[in-house]
């Protein structure tokens, strides 16, 4: 029955801050739907509430009114099966680079078992790290770091990741070359992957889908589907569809930012 359901469903969202002459409402009536295995990005200027919308999805906060549902079940809290990942790598630098992957399983079930050992150290290796595993963070690059916190983030087998800028740190062209890695692990591993960023041509070279959130205060007004083959490779950025949709959503936010600057 659960497969059915869409992996993400977010109906008529409401978040007011404060109460009172200082109440501020941030999102309202935000909805849309993510489906399995899908790779969504919700893009929207600073301050639009897209951070706010993924602590709803991750279980660490409340929305006031609305409804979040992940794999047909009502969000009540932080669930096992999601997993966040942000735009610092947040690495233990008094740990390796082998414990750090492991310490979400350390953390709640103590020694972690052989198996899970020998999956941490095939996750390093996915990432590019093989040969690491014994590094302390400040040993490695920002990049690396990043991909550690990756390898943190799949230990587990998450059905659902949150990605929230994980690669505004860095400088473009790791960047881009990270993000289609990132992407092709994490198609590999079966995951439904929401990213946040404010890149519109990292949300296009790695999306299924992009949402923008927008107004004041903000709702999902525009989805743009990117008819772009998988795997995502750098070939993808000459593809002509990856500009028809990079120019698709700058008009969309064009006209959003130009609508608020109207009010
Ligand atoms: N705990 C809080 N109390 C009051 N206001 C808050 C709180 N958390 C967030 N806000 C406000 O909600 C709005 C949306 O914040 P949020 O961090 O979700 O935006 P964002 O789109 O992720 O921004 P950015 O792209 O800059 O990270 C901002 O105006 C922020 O100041």
């Amino acid at each position: 029955m659960l497969a059915a359901e869409p992996a993400i469903a977010c109906d008529g969202i409401v978040k007011v801050f404060g109460s009172g002459t200082d109440a501020l409402t941030i999102l309202r009536d935000a909805s849309f739907v993510v489906r399995h295995q899908e790779f969504v990005s919700i893009l929207g200027s600073s301050g639009s509430g897209k951070s706010t919308l993924f602590r709803f999805i991750a279980g660490l906060l409340k929305p006031t009114s609305g409804h979040i549902k992940i794999l047909g079940r009502e969000v009540e809290g932080p669930r096992d099966d999601v997993t966040l990942m942000f735009q610092n790598p947040t690495l233990f630098p008094w740990m390796s680079v082998l414990d750090n992957v492991l310490f979400p399983i350390s953390y709640r079930f103590g020694r972690p078992t052989r198996e899970q050992q020998a999956y941490a150290r095939d996750l390093i290796a996915t990432v590019g790290l093989a040969g690491k595993e014994k590094f302390s963070p400040s040993q490695l690059s920002g990049g690396m770091q990043q991909r550690v916190a990756l390898a943190r983030s799949l230990v587990r087998h998450p059905r659902i990741i949150l990605l929230d800028e994980p690669f505004s740190a860095l400088d473009e062209m790791l960047r881009e070359n990270l993000a289609i890695d990132v992407h092709r692990i994490l198609s590999k591993a079966e995951c439904t992957v929401v990213l946040v960023t404010h890149s519109i041509s990292e949300a296009v070279l790695l999306s299924d889908r992009v949402l923008i959130l927008a107004g004041a205060p903000a709702s999902i007004t525009d989805v743009v589907a990117v008819d772009l083959p998988r795997p995502r490779t750098v070939a993808t950025l000459d593809h002509p569809a990856y500009a028809d949709a990079c120019r698709t959503l700058r008009a969309a936010m064009r006209r959003n930012f130009q609508e608020a600057a109207d009010v």
